[in-house]
């Protein structure tokens, strides 16, 4: 773990369950390769994860069967350890390398901007050479406009110790935020060609789908059809990520998904057993047994990320754990936060503000604060400072809650990682835009029928509904309450009985999946979390006198222009892309930092 990040506390543990196969899966992972700071449970660090893979591939050697490593993309954006640098990654890139990953896609965030499209192109693919796997996306040559594979479209390969001779596919989902240098084929599309129909009546031991792909998404369902149409037998097991959630999902008795979180908070871990090589197979028909009756078995467990469970999982501890790679690694870490600056603190955060363990509104949560606090003292152009505004911004822009305490250079990168600043359309009739904020939020269907699915404005983890999520008890309460839902961790332990042989439970992730709710390998105390709108507005600078005004500036983050627009034309409102104009210099990023050193000045 990184110098200064809290120690893992002692919890109830459920064992891995080892099989012929077995994979460590990351997603989402945006940065996060120092691990959580400030919360025990997520402590361990890239370095840390390293050892781990490598005491885990010994056991694997040991008994005979194979481990492989998954990584399935969004790896950048979201942490000062990506985003402080100029060049964005300058450490990151190199760091994350060290990691001998076995298969590795790319997720939506690798192509929201061509140069982390070039740096995944030139860096990252070279880095992984032929563990890299493309099957849905090309790169585009910006000189030349060549279109060509981002990395191979499949990759096959015998694992080391039973041989088993797998396939691997790498997929990202429908994306279309994707910037010009880089070209996303449809997963309807991509299953008709005929790279892809030759390929899944192959007859491997097993398929491997990665995907940055979330698992109640319909991609991996239009794989999975597509494969079993043709290839009846062959056991697939899918990774996905994208949703931030753990979940696991079983197609068939053969095929099973699994997603594992997000921010380093989570190590996937799937095991299968009752695979059978061309070998056994061969055996099975001459005692006149069909191949139909080859069943794998599936386990799942979501790991929380910290030395506390990689001691307990690896049978290690503190003098035995660490590889010569592994501190290495953590160093490498610890030097480039140093470089950058990153514990440089510009405030002091004087609550914990949450995105989703506090109901929106009320003075715990954070979105909350923006509107009400931050959005009135930063949203100004000083040409039109008294014009009555509204100034909406997307949840999904927040990434992170605020936890009491020191705020960093690197938390600024946490909350809020992406470069998006302020746009605005001047004096809408407020009739027309006082309805902009309902549509965003309840218009779901209007909109998305119209190309702007609302879904994509908030945070992943509510994109699409999970068992976990499923598990509502208020079904009727806008502001939806949901208990027993994955939450991260909390340090609210009031059941503390400092008796560390029986550990109290500490608050954090409780998942339920299609198998069940024993997946998590820390057993945990449920935490709430409450559903949040797609977006948030504040009035600014309306009459005193409480009365409506004529005319307002509509005032926006410049990733939802194509919601605004769509939402003023179904107001009444005759806009297009042409009246939008630049609003004010500055991202939401520099304006939430500059407020923070302006506004909590106190000591921590
Ligand atoms: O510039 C951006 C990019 C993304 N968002 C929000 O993030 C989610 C996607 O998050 P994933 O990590 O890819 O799951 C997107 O739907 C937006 O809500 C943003 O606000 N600004």
């Amino acid at each position: 773990a990184q110098p200064g990040a809290v120690k893992p506390v002692a919890a109830p543990m459920r064992d891995l369950t080892w099989g012929q196969l077995n994979f460590l899966h990351t997603t989402d992972t945006h940065g996060w390769l120092g691990g959580h700071f400030q919360e025990p449970q997520y402590s361990a660090d890239w370095g840390d994860y390293i050892s781990f893979a490598h005491h885990m591939r010994h056991q694997a050697d040991e008994q005979g069967s194979d481990l492989l490593l998954i990584d399935t993309g969004d790896r950048i954006e979201g942490n000062g350890l990506y985003d402080a640098s100029v060049p964005k990654g300058l450490f990151q890139y190199g760091i994350y390398a060290e990691q001998d990953v076995d298969i590795i896609c790319t997720g939506n965030h690798e192509l929201y901007q061509p140069y982390s499209i070039d740096r995944e192109h030139n860096t990252t693919v070279p880095n992984f050479k032929d563990k890299y796997v493309a099957s849905n996306l090309d790169y585009v040559d910006p000189e030349t406009g060549h279109q060509y594979p981002m990395a191979q479209r499949y990759r096959r390969f015998k694992t080391k110790n039973q041989g088993f001779d797998v396939i691997a596919m790498g997929f990202i989902f429908d994306f279309t935020g994707n910037a010009e240098n880089s070209f996303v084929q449809r997963v309807e599309d991509t299953v008709k060609e005929g790279w892809f129909q030759d390929l899944i009546r192959e007859k491997p031991d097993i398929f491997v789908v990665i995907g940055h792909v979330g698992l109640r998404m319909e991609e991996f369902e239009i794989l999975f059809k597509a494969m079993r149409k043709e290839n009846w037998h062959t056991p697939i097991a899918f990774f996905g990520g994208h949703a931030h959630v753990r979940d696991a999902r079983k197609f068939d008795s053969l095929s099973f998904a699994m997603a594992s979180g997000r921010y380093m908070e989570t190590i996937g871990w799937m095991s299968i057993d009752g695979i059978k090589n061309k070998k056994e197979k061969e055996k099975d028909k001459g005692k006149d047994v069909t191949i139909e009756a080859v069943t794998p078995t599936f386990t799942r467990r979501y790991i929380d990320n910290n030395l506390y469970g990689m001691y307990h999982h690896t049978g290690r501890n503190e003098s035995s754990f660490d590889t010569e790679h592994g501190k290495r690694v953590s160093k490498a870490i610890d030097r480039a936060r140093q470089a950058l600056n990153l514990d440089a603190k510009f405030g002091c955060a004087p609550q914990n503000y949450w995105m989703s363990r506090a109901e929106y509104p009320s003075k715990d949560n954070l979105y909350t604060l923006i509107t009400d606090e931050i959005f009135p003292d930063v949203i100004v152009n000083e040409k039109r400072r008294d014009k009555p505004r509204v100034a909406l911004m997307n949840t999904g822009g927040i990434r992170f809650d605020i936890f009491k305490g020191a705020f960093t250079r690197d938390t600024t990168y946490i909350v809020s990682p992406f470069i998006s600043g302020f746009r605005y359309i001047p004096d809408v009739p407020y009739k027309v835009a006082q309805k902009v904020i309902d549509l965003l939020n309840s218009g779901g269907r209007i909109l998305s029928t119209n190309g702007a699915d609302v879904r994509f404005m908030a945070i992943p983890e509510q994109m699409y509904p999970t068992p976990s999520m499923m598990r509502m008890e208020k079904e009727d309460d806008p502001h939806l309450e949901l208990r027993d839902v994955q939450k991260p961790l909390g340090n609210d332990d009031d059941d503390d009985d400092g008796d560390d042989d029986n550990p109290p439970l500490i608050g954090g992730y409780t998942t339920k999946d299609d198998l069940g709710d024993d997946g998590d390998d820390t057993v945990h105390k449920p935490l709430d979390f409450y559903m949040q709108p797609n977006a948030i507005q504040s009035e600014i600078a309306f009459p005193e006198d409480g009365s409506d005004p004529e005319t307002v500036d509509v005032v926006f983050i410049d990733f939802i222009q194509p919601w605004i627009i769509p939402a003023l034309q179904f107001s009444g409102g005759d806009y297009t892309e042409d009246d939008v104009q630049s609003y004010m210099d500055g991202t939401l990023t520099y304006k939430l930092s500059k407020w923070i050193s302006e506004n909590w000045k106190g000591e921590c």
